[in-house]
């Protein structure tokens, strides 16, 4: 394929605003290809995949190029150049090119010393699936023999995935509507479809009529395993913009009622536009503004989904940048705000109702942990029912867990 120059600097540009601005890379693709509106399909194509490749591979393409800190202008273009050569043998096992354009910025590059290194690269776990020291430490203590496949696999592109909204249609229409040959379902995920082939969803009159929210399938499972009935309260204390809180207000079928919550105001507002756009007619939205707010609903909820915030290390398919900006400060910051929203939102539950404590992290130390650890201090007060992962490995989903809990005494 023949390099264009300005994709080529674009992408260089992005990797820059990435690295060293530290912007978000979704954000930064986004509004990349916003501000282009002239370059066709390919063109698109050809950013994303390289700026999310080289950020999803970007420690194995530094140690193929010989940077350490990629600093300058001159680093990001040798970094690109670096990966223009080793992406078709990484990543699909084809003949790699020759060689490069023969572009100033490309002089400093040996093809031969580059391969040399990615193959030696390769030898080197850490190297070779492009991982932070600490983080490759991390899983190999907290899941031992099994971080290496998960590894692997959160370093797979993600595949789109779709919720049916079940308030305004169903899973035959929205396929029909998409192309049986585009949308598949999933097994064990009713209200899913699999999109095999990129399409620009949000722009399509199906998204914009509510038919169907982008859900991963493991986060799927999340709602469904609070085990609701029509006409329930439910409480969702860590809403965001609401992914789930959507999904329970189609399991509920618009009866008994949502408490949405969060924190974060803008999250809220997103998710009551979302809410309108989804046909839900039985949710509320509430900002925890202060400890009274959580006090003052003790044991006045059926149902309580925990969607904690968390490390995010079950979702590095789509996130690929995360790696390279989560600290492990953050990491023991957020078990304890983890421990005290169980300790603390658990309250909420009425006596014989139930909660789902959830994370989007592959980590036993934010969740299984966290779930044994509330347990074994309140083992008068509630019981343990069951708990579920999704494994990027095993089931091609990203990394969730959830775990259900009953407060006893009705
Ligand atoms: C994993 S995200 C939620 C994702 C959301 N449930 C969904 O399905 O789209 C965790 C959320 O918890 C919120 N959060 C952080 N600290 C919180 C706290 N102390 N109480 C309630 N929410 C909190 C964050 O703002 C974030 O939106």
């Amino acid at each position: 394929m023949k390099l264009h120059k300005g994709l080529v600097a674009a992408s260089v540009e992005a990797l820059q605003d990435i690295f060293i601005k530290n912007r978000q890379a979704d954000r930064v693709v986004e509004q990349l290809l916003k501000s282009n509106k002239k370059w066709g399909a390919r063109d698109r194509a050809f950013i994303a995949e390289n700026v999310y490749g080289i950020v999803r591979w970007w420690r194995l393409v530094k140690y193929a190029a010989q940077i350490d800190k990629a600093v300058e202008s001159d680093d990001f273009w040798r970094i690109m150049g670096v990966w223009q050569l080793i992406r078709p043998v990484h990543l699909d096992g084809l003949e790699a090119p020759d060689s490069l354009p023969e572009w100033p910025e490309f002089v400093p590059i040996n093809a031969e010393i580059v391969f040399e290194r990615y193959r030696e690269g390769l030898n080197t776990r850490k190297i070779a699936q492009s991982i932070p020291d600490w983080i490759d430490e991390t899983g190999a203590a907290e899941l031992g023999a099994a971080w290496d496949a998960e590894l692997a696999a959160l370093n797979h592109t993600a595949p789109v995935v779709l919720r049916v909204n079940t308030l305004k249609t169903d899973v035959s229409t929205v396929r029909e509507l998409l192309g049986a040959d585009i949308a598949e379902p999933v097994p064990s995920v009713p209200e899913a479809l699999v999109l095999k082939k990129r399409l620009n969803v949000s722009g399509l009159d199906s998204f914009k009529s509510g038919f169907f929210e982008v859900q991963d399938a493991g986060s799927q499972w999340i709602a469904p395993y609070l085990d609701i009935r029509e006409g329930m309260s439910v409480i969702d204390a860590c809403a965001g913009a609401g992914g789930k809180s959507l999904h329970l207000a189609a399991l509920l079928g618009n009866t008994g009622s949502i408490l949405a919550m969060d924190i974060e105001h803008h999250k809220l507002q997103e998710l009551e536009r979302r809410a309108a756009r989804n046909g839900v007619t039985n949710l509320s939205t509430m900002l925890i503004n202060s400890d009274k707010i959580i006090e003052n609903l003790a044991e006045t909820t059926d149902r309580l989904l925990l969607d904690v915030p968390c490390s995010g290390l079950g979702v590095l398919r789509r996130n690929p940048d995360s790696k390279w900006k989560l600290k492990p400060e953050f990491l023991d910051k957020i078990r304890k705000v983890q421990a005290q929203i169980l300790e603390n939102y658990s309250k909420m539950v009425k006596k014989g109702g139930k909660m789902v404590y959830a994370t989007c992290s592959i980590l036993p130390s934010e969740s299984e942990e966290q779930v044994r650890s509330f347990m074994k201090r309140h083992q008068a007060d509630w019981n343990f029912v069951s708990e579920h992962r999704s494994s990027p490995a095993r089931d091609g989903f990203d990394g969730f867990y959830m775990a259900l809990l009953e407060r006893k005494g009705a």
